[in-house]
C-alpha cells in the first residue's frame, strides 16, 4: 500500500562558509527559509514542523515563494534528505523527477539513455526495452537517437527526458517543475502524456509555480511559507489564499475547458 507519513519533521542546512555581511542581507530578504544565527554556524531552517499524511490517489500541489521549502520537502519525501528532527515514513516505490537530465549520460546514444534513465526511475530493463520504440516516436528525434546525447540541444534533451519520464509506472511520483525549456507545441503534445502518467501513478506531489499545470494535475494543495506549512486544503482555496485572488479568473478559456467546469469554492481550506 502506498503511503507517506511525516511527523514534526525539520530539515536544517548548516552553512559553514557564510560571511556575516551577506548574511545580514539575507535575513532581511523576503524569500527563502529562515536563517538561524543562534549557534556559531548559521543554519538555514529549510523545513519546520512538517506534519503531513498522503495516501493512494492523492494529487497534491506544492505552492509558495522561491525558497519556501517546496523542493526540500520533495527531497525529504524521496528519502534523499533525512529529517534533522521528527520522522518521515514512505511506503511505495518513489520516482523522483526533479531534474529532467539526472541519470543521463552525455557520451551514450539517445536510445541507450532512454533505457538508463528508465532504470534510474525504478523500471526494469525489459520494461524499458518494450517501451523504447514508443518513446523514440514521441520525441520526434529521428536519427539523432543514435547519436551521443552531447550533440543534443537543451530542448532536445528535455524531449528525450520527458518521453522517458512520462512512460514509467510510478507508485509515488514526485515532480519538481522543470519543464520550461521545451517549445510550446511540444509541451502541448506532452500534456496528455503527463496527465496519463499522473492517472497511472498511485500518488503525486507536484511543486509548481504554474496555475495551469497545478489545475491539470492536482486537486489539493499545500502552501509552503518560510519552511512551514501555511495552509493545506482544496487547490483552488489554497491558491486563492496564496495569491490573494481566485486563480480561475486568469486561466485561459481553453484551460478552463480542459479542466472541466469551474469547481465551486467550498471554503474548506484549513489554515495551519
Ligand atoms: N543544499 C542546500 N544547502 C543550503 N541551503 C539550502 C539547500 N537547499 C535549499 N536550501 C535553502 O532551503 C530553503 C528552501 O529551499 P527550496 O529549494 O526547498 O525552496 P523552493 O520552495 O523549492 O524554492 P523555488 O520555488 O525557488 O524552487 C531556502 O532558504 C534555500 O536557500
Amino acid at each position: 500500500m502506498v503511503s507517506i507519513e511525516v511527523r514534526d519533521a525539520a530539515v536544517d542546512f548548516p552553512i559553514f562558509d557564510a560571511k556575516s555581511r551577506s548574511l545580514k542581507k539575507l535575513v532581511l530578504g523576503k524569500v527563502g527559509g529562515k536563517i538561524g544565527t543562534d549557534s556559531k554556524v548559521p543554519i538555514i531552517e529549510a523545513l519546520r514542523d512538517i506534519t503531513v499524511s498522503f495516501k493512494q490517489g492523492d494529487r497534491v500541489g506544492l505552492v509558495g515563494h522561491n525558497g519556501a521549502g517546496k523542493s526540500t520537502l520533495l527531497r525529504l519525501l524521496a528519502g534523499i534528505y533525512e529529517p534533522t528532527r521528527g520522522s518521515a515514513r514512505i511506503e511505495g516505490k518513489v520516482a523522483p523527477v526533479f531534474d529532467l537530465g539526472v541519470g543521463m549520460d552525455p557520451e551514450i546514444s539517445g536510445y541507450e539513455n532512454i533505457i538508463i534513465r528508465g532504470l534510474y526511475l525504478g523500471m526494469t530493463r525489459k520494461q524499458m526495452e518494450e517501451r523504447v520504440d514508443e518513446i523514440a516516436e514521441f520525441t520526434e528525434l529521428g536519427d539523432y537517437l543514435s547519436m551521443p546525447l552531447r550533440t543534443y540541444s537543451t530542448g532536445m534533451r528535455v524531449r528525450l527526458a520527458l518521453g522517458v519520464v512520462t512512460s514509467i509506472d510510478p507508485e509515488i511520483l514526485l515532480l519538481d517543475e522543470g519543464i520550461g525549456a521545451v517549445d510550446a507545441a511540444f509541451l502541448e503534445k506532452a500534456r496528455d502524456r503527463l496527465t496519463d502518467l499522473v492517472k497511472r501513478s498511485g500518488m503525486l506531489i507536484f511543486a509548481s509555480h504554474s496555475d495551469e499545470f497545478l489545475f491539470e494535475l492536482c486537486n489539493t494543495a499545500i502552501w509552503m511559507d518560510e519552511g512551514r506549512i501555511r495552509m493545506q486544503g482544496g487547490l483552488r482555496e489554497v491558491l486563492t489564499a496564496y495569491k490573494g485572488r481566485d486563480p480561475l479568473e486568469t486561466l485561459p478559456p481553453e484551460v478552463l475547458d480542459r479542466i472541466g467546469e469551474a469547481p465551486a469554492l467550498s471554503g474548506n481550506g484549513e489554515h495551519a
